[in-house]
């Protein structure tokens, strides 16, 4: 393994540490309060009528729930993660109940994803979780290159992050197939959009 694989592989691990107990600190009321709607520099971005691609949030990751209900409220089809396996590909597929999550299952990363009658769509918008982000938004994910390898696919998506802000560090190891973010949210400020 190159180095700069190992110090993502350590640099994970401390930083999710980080975040659980960053997390953990937080009021359920204060956090009830935090991602509910898109600030305005970053809603600009999305297109009326955008199919938008969101995450369904683990217990630690910035919660995108509010975004996904906003999203369809506002008359965007919305579309979760889906794997088939934990080695495929990452698709995305319809998410239509995002208020009772009532189309959803437990899928090969212990993710709430879309079932499989849920028909796969194309995102025009990501928003996107992470462990960590730079200032000019540089992204280090959970290590498996899902969305790298999505957004290498899908040239000219943007992908715009939601994080806390203790996710921000000064630096991180990039390699050639890291896309960047174009903005990214954390409930204090708006990094971005960068050009
Ligand atoms: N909420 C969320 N959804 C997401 C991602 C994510 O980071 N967060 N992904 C970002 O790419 C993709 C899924 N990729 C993933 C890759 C690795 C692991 C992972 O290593 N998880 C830990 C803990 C899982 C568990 O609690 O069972 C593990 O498997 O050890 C998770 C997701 C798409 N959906
Ligand atoms: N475009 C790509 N084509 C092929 N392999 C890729 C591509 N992007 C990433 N990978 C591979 O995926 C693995 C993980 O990449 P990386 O550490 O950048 O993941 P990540 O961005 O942190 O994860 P994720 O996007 O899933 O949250 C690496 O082995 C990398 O070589």
């Amino acid at each position: 393994m190159t180095d700069t694989v190992l110090d993502k592989a350590a640099l994970r691990r401390d930083l999710k540490a980080q975040r659980r107990r960053h997390v953990a600190a937080l009021p359920d009321a204060t956090r009830a309060l935090l991602f509910r709607v898109p600030p305005a520099t970053v809603a600009r971005l999305i297109t009326p009528g955008a199919t938008v691609g969101l995450y369904r949030a683990g217990p630690d990751e910035a919660p995108a729930g509010a975004y996904a209900r906003h999203f369809q409220e506002n008359g965007h089809a919305i579309a979760l993660p889906r794997f088939a396996a934990r080695d495929a590909p990452m698709a995305f597929a319809l998410h239509t109940d995002p208020n009772g999550e009532s189309d959803l299952e437990t899928g090969p990363f212990n993710l709430l994803q879309p079932r499989v009658d849920a028909p796969e769509v194309t995102p025009d918008v990501l928003i996107v979780p992470l462990v960590a982000f730079t200032a000019d938004g540089a992204r280090l994910g959970q290590g498996g290159g899902h969305y790298d390898r999505w957004l290498e696919s899908h040239p000219g998506t943007i992908a715009i992050g939601l994080a806390w802000d203790i996710q921000l560090a000064d630096e991180l190891p990039s390699e050639a197939h890291d896309h960047p973010l174009t903005a990214v949210v954390t409930p204090t400020r708006v990094y971005g959009p960068f050009a």
